[in-house]
């Protein structure tokens, strides 16, 4: 049997899917497998449209794929009913949507509280848990702003801190520093990265997805996607950037050295 620790943080198997119908079908996945162990920070890279958004919005619960098993930390998506899964997911993933998906009402801060309330957290600390958040990404002058008030790369750092808030055991960002300038998109990536550290609940990890080079070098392990499937390894280019910019780790799992 199996013990806690030794259960991998996500498990993809034969994970397939198609949008649309006939001759309007799209197949975005077909038949990924993919094994994260906890505490890696693991960046999907590829081409636009090669379906990295679909894969990580499959692992997190949030889309059903046609066929295939996703387990993350031990919970198989396709064992529960939708009120089960929608709770777990709220226990376990903490989701940075490419277009933020900040509620337009709240305000910032009320949009970082959501997730410690979901999890029956006292308002009082809730707020100030948020609110502590903020000013980790840089707002804390903006906490009362609604997103409609604030840069699209001030809602993205919002869209952030409620993804961290609640130390969730999966954190997934699609694109977080695509509204960020380099210094900032750096800052960001820090503190999304400090969620692959594991803590007194046990393991955790990090998936990004990311077209932007400049922040390869924080991942433990880079995956490559093309048409709808994982790579066996990166290209020479995307792990140049890897290399470049943390000489002194060997980023990549699986270099030619190892393969030989
Ligand atoms: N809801 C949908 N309805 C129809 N087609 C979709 C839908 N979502 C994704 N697709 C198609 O599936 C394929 C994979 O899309 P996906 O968004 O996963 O790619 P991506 O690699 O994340 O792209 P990008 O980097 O541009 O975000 C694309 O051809 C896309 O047009």
């Amino acid at each position: 049997m199996n013990e806690p620790s030794s259960q991998p943080a996500i498990r993809v198997e034969g994970v397939a899917k198609h949008f649309g119908h006939g001759r309007a079908a799209v197949r975005a996945l077909n038949g990924v497998d993919l094994t994260v162990e906890g505490g890696q920070v693991v960046m999907l890279v590829g081409p636009s449209g090669c379906g990295k958004t679909t894969l990580v919005s499959i692992i997190s619960g949030v889309l059903n794929p046609d066929a295939g098993q996703v387990e993350v930390f031990g919970t198989n998506w396709n064992k529960l009913g939708e009120d089960a899964r929608t709770r777990r997911r709220g226990e376990l993933v903490g989701f940075v949507f490419q277009d933020f998906n900040l509620l337009p009402t709240l305000t910032a801060a009320e949009n970082v509280m959501l997730p410690l309330l979901i999890r029956n957290t006292d308002r009082r600390e809730a707020r100030q848990r948020a609110n502590d958040m903020l000013d980790k990404v840089g707002l804390g002058e903006r906490v009362d702003a609604l997103p409609a008030e604030l840069s699209g790369g001030m809602q993205q750092r919002v869209a952030i801190a409620r993804a961290l808030v609640a130390r969730p055991r999966l954190v997934v960002c699609d694109e977080p520093t695509a509204s960020l300038d380099a210094k900032t998109g750096q800052r960001v990536l820090e503190l999304i990265c400090q969620a692959s550290q594991p803590d007194e609940l046990g393991p955790r990890c990090v998936l990004v997805v990311t077209h932007d080079n400049r922040v390869f070098h924080f991942a433990d392990r880079i995956e490559q996607m093309e048409d709808g499937q994982l790579l066996d390894a990166p290209e020479a280019d995307v792990l140049e950037h890897a290399r470049y910019y943390k000489p002194h780790e060997p980023t990549p799992k699986r270099t030619e050295d190892e393969d030989a």
